[in-house]
């Protein structure tokens, strides 16, 4: 029976394990530049089968949270060779979170102070977090988008390509396309924040188009065995709702299996909350997939603990299982897993912004 602690290929990689580090955004990148904290506390949690980054701009434009790290400046990609170096020198593997956030943002953070765009001028009712004048950072209300023009898609979709190639550049081993949380593709897949009248809106044939070509765009620069995607079909992040998911992530996955991605990246529920009460047939949708030839790696996420990811990946329903919050604390989270020894637990008031506290100062196993 297969173990969380078995190895397994993902595209051209070999992954020590089957235990992934969810992207989790911290917001200590200043002027979008991976530094020397970052560097340490991605190094610190290499034994993870697969680091996925924090959420990593594509552009400006796709910037909505005060600094986060991105992947279009010369000197955030040099940033960034550091990071994949100190994981690699660990034995880690890493990927790059390719990021768009569609509407969520805020003017100060956009090129001139504009709009954030979306694909329709629909507010989301969500915050994002800033850093005011006085240096404080803090979450305030998104801004008002304005909906995309057809003649600017193709210019987001070079952006995709841009940032896919200079994530390899960094030395990354993969990327994951950001399709999850209620952000720029996941605005286009949702009837809530999607009421196109072209050929990106309305049937979830159309709302599917942005999402695959942002896939068929990226696999072409730098190869499906590169590649992956997360999304999560019911989560209410960031103001996102659809009345039928089912049909709509059924058809996005069988669009994605011709692809020969390395992985698909499920957040089974609200993210970071309730698993429960949003119904949704998770075999179906991975069947589904299957039943059009996919064959990634199937990884599950979502307020999983070591009983219920051992039992995911030993039944056959995952093939690895992500963790976010007990990465933020546990740095050594395989080992203690393993040993199934005691958690560190997470403390909220440090997630977002600061330093080291919270960040790079949890303690190892003794
Ligand atoms: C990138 C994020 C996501 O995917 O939800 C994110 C951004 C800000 C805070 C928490 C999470």
């Amino acid at each position: 029976m297969t173990s969380l602690f078995d190895p397994i290929k993902l595209g051209h990689v070999e992954l020590s394990n089957r235990i992934a580090m969810a992207p989790l955004t911290r917001n200590r990148s200043p002027g979008a530049v991976p530094n020397d904290l970052n560097v340490t506390y991605y190094e610190q949690r290499a034994s993870a089968g697969l680091l996925i980054s924090e959420g990593t701009p594509i552009s400006q434009q796709g910037q909505g949270y005060a600094q986060v790290p991105g992947l279009y400046l010369p000197e955030s990609i040099e940033g960034w060779k550091r990071v994949t170096a100190a994981v690699h020198g660990a034995g880690g593997r890493i990927a790059a979170q390719l990021w768009h956030v569609g509407r969520i943002s805020h003017n100060s953070l956009q090129p001139n102070g504009d709009q954030p765009v979306a694909p329709s001028a629909i507010r989301a009712k969500s915050k994002t977090f800033i850093i005011n004048d006085d240096g404080t950072g803090g979450f305030v209300d998104t801004s008002e988008p304005r909906a995309l023009a057809l003649d600017e898609i193709p210019s987001i979709l070079e952006d995709y390509r841009r940032a896919a190639r200079a994530a390899i550049d960094a030395g990354f081993d993969a990327v994951e396309i950001h399709g999850a949380n209620g952000y720029l593709i996941d605005q286009f897949l949702r009837s809530s924040s999607n009421s196109r009248s072209d050929a990106y809106g309305g049937s979830i044939e159309n709302r599917t188009r942005f999402a695959i070509e942002a896939v068929d765009t990226i696999v072409k620069e730098i190869g499906a065995e590169r590649t992956g995607i997360r999304i999560s079909p019911v989560t209410p992040a960031n103001d996102v709702s659809d009345p039928d998911p089912q049909p709509l992530f059924n058809l996005l996955v069988e669009k994605l299996a011709v692809y020969d991605l390395a992985f698909i990246h499920v957040i089974e529920g609200a993210t970071g909350g309730d698993r429960d009460n949003l119904p949704f047939d998770w075999a179906a949708m991975k069947a589904a997939y299957r039943a059009k030839g996919g064959k990634a790696v199937w990884m599950v996420n979502n307020g999983y603990d070591r009983a219920t990811a051992m039992d995911a990946v030993a039944s056959g329903r995952a093939d690895m299982v992500s963790f976010g919050r007990l990465f933020i604390a546990n740095p050594d989270l395989v080992a203690r897993l393993k040993a199934d020894a005691p958690l560190n637990a997470p403390n909220r008031a440090t997630f977002y912004g600061g330093g080291a506290e919270g960040y790079t100062d949890y303690p190892k196993l003794a």
